[in-house]
């Protein structure tokens, strides 16, 4: 038996013992099912798409306002009296739908530019607006709220009980992580995964990071309003409180504590915060000799200890545990017939792939590159050196569409790439590494590599939520599983990248650069902090791909790798070329040997 199994069963059990479990029971699972549904955007959010919100509940005040509303106000009702009854608070739920999309995602525009602590503070100040404005429409009944919220109805079936509604919140709950599951074990999920670790490195993938924030936004939120538009059928009246920015930090709280990066952990935090608060509701008061909400206290030192003990949340935890016990669980079997990949026909031998003519960038006052012009060929392996400081990273970027030349233009096949992104780079067929090894730490090799073919599907959220994207998904697997073995780690592919050594990991990355099929490839530092074989085996490597017709730019500081494997160098002192051309016409110039090399030959160098 696997945790998976276990969980059927957990869940198959819940269904047998529903109609006999106490009347307070069904309301606290009501309440964790509901919370958990926001808790749940919100690991989405936080803990796979790194953005921090406060403001949740007001999307839940959304979702349960726009139901209340339409089902009780007189001009609503006028305009809905020839539908039956029970249809309203469906046109409710569609209502809390669009309201809360449009607007999260008006939030979300505004909101999800800015970075650092100014993301959480933008998500507080809009958390507090949404309160205040629920609390002063006097068309949603001010702070007094809504009273009179009908029952849902479904197919007839009347679901005014807490205990029928209890059913309609699970099933719910269960699909949507369900659905979120297949969302992120898909492409479209290593995309949103890739946020986390940063724009560059998702953008040189091919991702459009500021659109998958923002779907991302607006999903965890069509979630919270979700649940809220049940809460308000649950409660069968609304006010503003329960979407106050205590409770968004609640929620929060929830997230966190369960395990910020897993689905499941939304679930038991949200079981762990509600029961701890049912409890310190009653006690509290009593140990303290005075009411007041003294549980948010306790949840805060509950938090802090949990990022101190367990950075992750408790769910890793929990899972460790139930894994003595448990057999692992298989990895999701996909057997549909891998679909056609688009594919991409290279250059022609010894045509220009990259031209970068009269390259300057300037730094206020440093001028790191200064009229650099340099063209890659297929079929050939040019090196860019220099000592530290010279330039070279700055113009790494300036080629991949990381940064913006002052002046000077970047030709891709051709193609001005002026103010385009990097990934209208990666379209045009340009794979890169980084200095910085730039992974996904906790996901396997397999995962990773795939990351680099996510410009050769097509497949949407809705396709992977559906798990309708599975023979694409099946190709893509395929083809990184082709460049893993092809780079020599197959051995490692189901292995987390992050506990590879740093020199494996680099090579992780040229199998993902390579998956998505380059016309170029550009390499920061490939060989530091590989052992000699593995140099060696890297060599043989390039040497094959460029014997393929690919086209290769490395800077690099190994001199021995260099010499041995470019075709032509180009060689940067203080954002100037000072020298370009062979090897041996390199090493012989006396401008590389006094500036570079201290007046020696290179290091390796015949
Ligand atoms: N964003 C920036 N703002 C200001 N100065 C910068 C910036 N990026 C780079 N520089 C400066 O530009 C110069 C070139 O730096 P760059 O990192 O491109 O050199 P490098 O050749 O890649 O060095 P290394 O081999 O150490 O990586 C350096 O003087 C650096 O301090």
């Amino acid at each position: 038996m696997n945790s998976r199994h276990l969980t059927l069963i957990a869940i198959a059990l819940l269904a047998l013992i529903w109609s006999f479990l106490a009347p307070f029971t069904i309301t606290l699972l009501n309440y964790i099912g509901l919370y958990s549904m926001v808790a749940v955007g919100l690991v989405l959010l936080t803990g796979v798409g790194g953005m921090t919100s406060f403001g949740q509940a007001a999307f839940v005040g959304l979702g349960a306002y726009a139901t209340a509303w339409i089902c009780t106000s007189p001009v609503a009702q006028a305009a809905l009296a020839s539908l039956p009854p029970g249809l309203v608070p469906w046109l409710g739920l569609l209502l809390g739908l669009a309201v809360t999309a449009l607007i999260a995602w008006a939030l979300g525009a505004v909101t999800l530019r800015l970075s650092g602590h100014y993301l959480p503070l933008g998500t507080i100040a809009w958390g507090l607006s949404l309160y205040y404005i629920f609390g002063n429409l006097e068309m949603l009944g001010g702070f007094t709220g809504i009273t009179g919220v009908p029952p849902l109805t479904l197919f007839g079936m009347d679901l005014s009980s807490p205990r029928a509604l209890g059913i309609l919140i699970w099933v719910v709950l269960l699909l949507s992580i369900w659905t979120l599951h297949n969302l992120l074990d898909s492409r479209e999920g290593r995309a949103i995964r890739s946020l986390k670790t940063g724009r560059v490195m998702a953008e040189s993938m091919g991702v459009d990071t500021a659109r998958q924030r923002i779907k991302l936004f607006v999903l965890a939120a069509l979630l919270a309003a979700v649940s809220g538009w049940m809460y308000a059928h649950l409660q069968r009246f609304v006010n503003p409180t329960p979407f106050n920015i205590n409770i968004g930090i609640e929620y929060l709280f929830m997230a966190v504590v369960g395990g910020s990066g897993y689905l499941w952990g939304a679930v038991l935090g949200a079981t762990l915060i509600t029961l701890l608060k049912e409890q310190l509701q009653d006690l509290l008061p009593k140990l303290l000799g005075a009411s007041g909400n003294f549980e948010v206290i306790v949840f805060g030192l509950l938090m802090l200890l949990v990022l101190q003990r367990a950075a992750e949340g408790l769910w890793p935890l929990f899972a460790a545990g139930t894994r003595k016990f448990l057999k692992p669980i298989p990895p999701r079997a996909n057997s549909a017939a891998p679909a056609e990949l688009a594919t991409r026909a290279l250059p022609d031998a010894g045509s220009v792939v990259l031209q970068a003519d009269e390259v300057t960038k300037r730094f206020s006052g440093l001028i790191a590159n200064n009229a650099v012009n340099l063209t890659v060929k297929s079929g050939e392996v040019h090196a860019l050196i220099g000592p530290n400081g010279a330039g070279k990273s700055t113009f790494f970027n300036m080629i991949s569409g990381v940064d913006d030349p002052t002046s000077g233009s970047v030709k891709l096949m051709g193609q001005d790439m002026k103010t385009k992104p990097s990934r209208a780079f990666a379209a045009l067929g340009l794979g890169r590494t980084f200095q910085h090894v730039r992974l996904l730490g906790q996901r396997s090799v397999l995962e990773n590599v795939a990351l680099g073919a996510h410009l050769r599907g097509h497949r949407g959220w809705m396709s992977a939520m559906l798990r309708l994207d599975r023979r694409e998904e099946a190709a893509l697997l395929a083809e990184a599983r082709r460049q893993i073995e092809r780079c020599g780690l197959l051995e490692y592919i189901d292995t987390p990248a992050a506990s590879l050594p740093l020199g494996q990991q680099r090579i992780v990355e040229i199998a993902r650069a390579l998956a998505g099929q380059p016309a170029i490839l550009l390499l920061d530092e490939p060989a530091a902090g590989l052992r000699h074989l593995e140099k060696q085996s890297l060599a043989a490597l390039l040497t094959q791909l460029r014997a393929e017709g690919l086209a290769i730019l490395v800077v690099e500081h190994d001199m021995e790798f260099v010499m041995n494997l470019a075709d032509r160098i180009t060689v940067l002192e203080f954002g100037t070329v000072i020298a370009s051309g062979s090897p041996a016409q390199v090493q012989a110039d006396p401008r590389v040997m006094a500036a570079y090399l201290g007046g020696d030959l290179p290091e390796g160098a015949a």
